[in-house]
């Protein structure tokens, strides 16, 4: 059963999305991968919705672009926390996205990530430690995730 869902605006996001499922697969915590429009398919947006929370999905991280609604949209039919990553997919270079996935409404939040790659693995990352909560081995795995990075750092430093 899945415990994350990952929803992307459209196919065309799907490189920039990828990392979030990468880094959640590295931390060993299932998720569901699609594509669904909270403009182009809103039918289909609720119904995964409801069908996900019924199947036990905890947090749920959107990807989109352009006039970012997706995570909004879902952020208005959930109270299960809301990751949002704005896309850089116009020639406006993600400002419009950022300001549409942030802007949210006093009582309907949505986790503002970074733009595009960073904020895909960003949001595993806080959809992990959201999950690790209630999880003491998911807990444990993240800080070995950690213990890598510092000492990743420290050999890069000493090849300077
Ligand atoms: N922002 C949204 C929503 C939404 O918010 O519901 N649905 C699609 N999109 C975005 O439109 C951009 C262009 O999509 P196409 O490449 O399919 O034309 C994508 O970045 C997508 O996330």
């Amino acid at each position: 059963m899945p415990q994350v869902a990952i929803f992307m605006g459209s196919k065309s996001d799907e490189s920039t999305v990828r990392p979030c499922a990468d880094v959640l697969e590295k931390l060993g915590i299932s998720c569901t991968f699609t594509i669904t429009s909270a403009h182009r398919t809103p039918e289909r947006t609720s119904r995964l919705i409801k069908e996900l929370e019924e199947d036990g999905v905890q947090v749920f991280i959107c990807a989109a672009g352009l006039a970012a609604h997706l995570a909004g949209a879902v952020a208005a039919k959930t109270v299960r926390p809301v990751l949002g990553i704005p896309i850089s997919a116009s020639s406006l270079g993600g400002w419009d996205a950022l300001l549409a996935t942030v802007q949210m409404p006093p009582g309907f939040p949505v986790g503002t990530l970074a733009l595009d790659k960073v904020g895909a693995r960003n949001a595993a990352w806080l959809a992990a430690q959201i999950l690790a909560l209630h999880d003491p081995e998911l807990t444990k795995r993240i800080l070995e995730e950690r213990r890598k990075m510092i000492e990743q750092v420290e050999e890069d430093a000493k090849t300077l």
